[in-house]
């Protein structure tokens, strides 16, 4: 069957991820690269950046001018939190429909988000982790909670990341949250003698973030109880772990009409 062209802006093309989802749209028949948002080398071509791929694209730096002279159907921002946020309402407001994997947006930046779809009727995707993976291991964490309520999470990253907690763990806490009751973990009165050395406190569950050089991203979602222990735990070894899943949500926003927060909520 042939499928009709999406065409893709992708933000963030000289990132990690950005430069490999510039892999995936090259290598993909029906994805097709329209125009870049980067924060330098604004009027250069994809072609004409050092290890990106072949790409006539046209690299913006101003996201405004790029969403109102190119056509196109799907943005995929990859970048940081403040500008992701700017990115995705901009696409929304111009019709484009943001596929976003960049994490730190806060509760209320995705709520606005998702009104802002709504009432635009422009299908949208913030998606914590691509990685199918991560995906079933958070709903894994999720369905463990109900008979293990006593849950820490772990996550370990590469030093290079700016967000902490990661993306991924705060929807894990949040998915949890949805069948957990709040209680405070530990004994009544531990105390921290080194600020942070329990972790974050979500609802007295606990988040540990791990940064170090080597890993690329981790978690395990380590669930107590006595005389037992339960795991769930997953492991990206490097970045194309994530890219069925961009292709997955680009081909799967295009049939949208209100946002996404999570990939489990458009695997079938
Ligand atoms: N959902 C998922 O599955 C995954 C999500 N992520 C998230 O994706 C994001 C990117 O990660 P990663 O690729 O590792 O990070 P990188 O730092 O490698 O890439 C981010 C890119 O965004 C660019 N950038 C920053 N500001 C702007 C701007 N205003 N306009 C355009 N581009 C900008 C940076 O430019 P410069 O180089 O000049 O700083 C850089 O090239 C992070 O939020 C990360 O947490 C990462 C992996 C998987
Ligand atoms: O910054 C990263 O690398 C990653 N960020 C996402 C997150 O914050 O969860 C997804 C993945 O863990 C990799």
């Amino acid at each position: 069957m042939i499928k009709d062209t999406i065409r893709i802006i992708v933000a963030g093309p000289r990132g990690r991820m950005g430069s490999e989802a510039l892999q995936l749209i090259d290598r993909t028949a029906h994805f097709d690269l329209v125009a870049a948002i980067d924060r330098k080398n604004g009027g250069k071509r994809i072609s004409d950046i050092d290890g990106l791929p072949s790409s006539d694209a046209v690299i913006y730096e101003d996201a405004k001018a790029c969403l109102n002279e190119v056509k196109a159907d799907v943005l995929i921002d990859l970048t940081i939190p403040e500008t992701g946020y700017k990115h995705m309402k901009l696409a929304i407001e111009h019709g484009v429909r943001p596929v976003v994997g960049t994490s730190g947006f806060t509760e209320e930046q995705v709520k606005e988000l998702e009104n802002l779809s709504e009432e635009k009727g422009v299908g949208a995707i913030i998606a914590p982790n691509f990685a199918i993976g991560a995906v079933l291991m958070m709903q894994f964490a999720k369905q463990a909670a109900k008979y293990f309520p006593t849950v820490e999470i772990i996550e370990k990253h590469h030093d290079q990341k700016l967000d902490a907690p990661s993306g991924t763990a705060v929807k894990t806490a949040q998915l949890i949250q949805e069948v957990r009751e709040p209680a405070k973990q530990g004994h009544p009165d531990e105390k921290e003698t080194i600020t942070g050395a329990r972790g974050a406190d979500v609802d007295g569950m606990r988040i540990h973030s791990v940064r170090l050089p080597g890993l690329v991203a981790h978690q395990e979602v380590i669930f107590g109880a006595p005389g037992e222990q339960f795991t769930v735990k997953h492991d990206s070894f490097n970045r194309a772990s994530f890219m069925s899943g961009v292709e997955l949500a680009v081909e799967r926003v295009m049939k949208m009409d209100i946002l996404a927060y999570g990939l489990e909520n458009i695997l079938e």
